[in-house]
């Protein structure tokens, strides 16, 4: 079965003229059995985008809700306003401070109801409605949990489903390594995003947090300031022509 319109191998057009059968393809590309990536409903070859988006400082507010829970549960304790947060890891900050509040702050994230109950950044629930409604644009979460199990996953899980609905539960990668998960971006507010795979397929887009504002990008990366900034464009200037 062939199609009018050029066949992409690794996004790269190596074949004008036609698009081979999905079959073929499948063995070469990255098309999937139930739809190819590659070829719309109107039989052209409009690759398809793939966005991968960040949990944690992205669409939840885990800085928000872990110094909300510290305070409570150590009000005697000093602590760090979001605006003096610095580098991703904040058990490490905290340790600077007092050795002893590493395990302090880790024994917050540990806890039940600590994942589900973290508020959605502003604006994160209706763009990420958005993005997943655009024409030949495929959305999924990916995030890293902790390695605690006992909890994370699940309320990863059940925060999904509480605050994008049952049909992003499809859409979720749980990693510690998101370099072996392809896609053309990565949406992230980690600024170190490294793994097994060197050449990750993905363009990481920092999206900013406290931790990260008062960092120089230097070009071509490129920040989200926020979810009211244009992240539509983003989007389409990974798109082929
Ligand atoms: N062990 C530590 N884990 C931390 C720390 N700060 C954040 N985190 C964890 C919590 C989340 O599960 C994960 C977020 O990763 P994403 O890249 O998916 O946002 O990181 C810390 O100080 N110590
Ligand atoms: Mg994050
Ligand atoms: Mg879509």
């Amino acid at each position: 079965m062939l199609f009018l319109g050029r066949v992409f191998l690794h996004q790269q057009p190596v074949l004008p003229g036609y698009c081979i059968s999905l079959g073929i393809l499948g063995g070469l590309g990255h098309c999937n059995s139930s739809r190819s990536r590659w070829f719309s409903s109107s039989s052209s070859c409009l690759r398809r985008l793939r966005v991968l988006v960040d949990m944690d400082g992205v669409l939840a507010d885990f800085e928000g809700g872990f110094l909300q829970k510290f305070r409570i549960k150590y009000p005697e304790m000093p602590y760090i306003p979001l605006e003096d947060r610095r580098g991703f890891w904040v058990s490490e900050q905290y340790g600077q401070m007092d050795p002893e509040l590493s395990d302090k702050a880790i024994s917050i994230w540990e806890s039940k109801n600590f994942f589900i109950d973290l508020d959605p950044i502003p604006g994160a629930v209706e763009a990420m409605k958005q993005m997943a409604k655009l024409e030949e644009t495929d959305v999924f979460i990916c995030t890293s949990p902790i390695k605690k199990y006992l909890y994370c996953p699940y309320e990863k899980y059940a925060w999904v489903e509480k605050h994008l609905g049952q049909e992003f539960l499809e859409h979720i990668v749980l990693t510690r390594d998101k370099t072996v998960v392809s896609g053309d971006l990565l949406i992230d507010d980690r600024l170190d995003i490294i793994g097994a795979e060197k050449r990750p397929s993905w363009e990481h887009i920092l999206f900013t947090a406290c931790h990260n504002k008062h960092l120089e990008l230097h070009p071509p990366r490129r920040r989200l300031h926020s979810w009211a900034d244009n992240w539509k464009a983003i989007l389409d200037s990974k798109r082929p022509l």
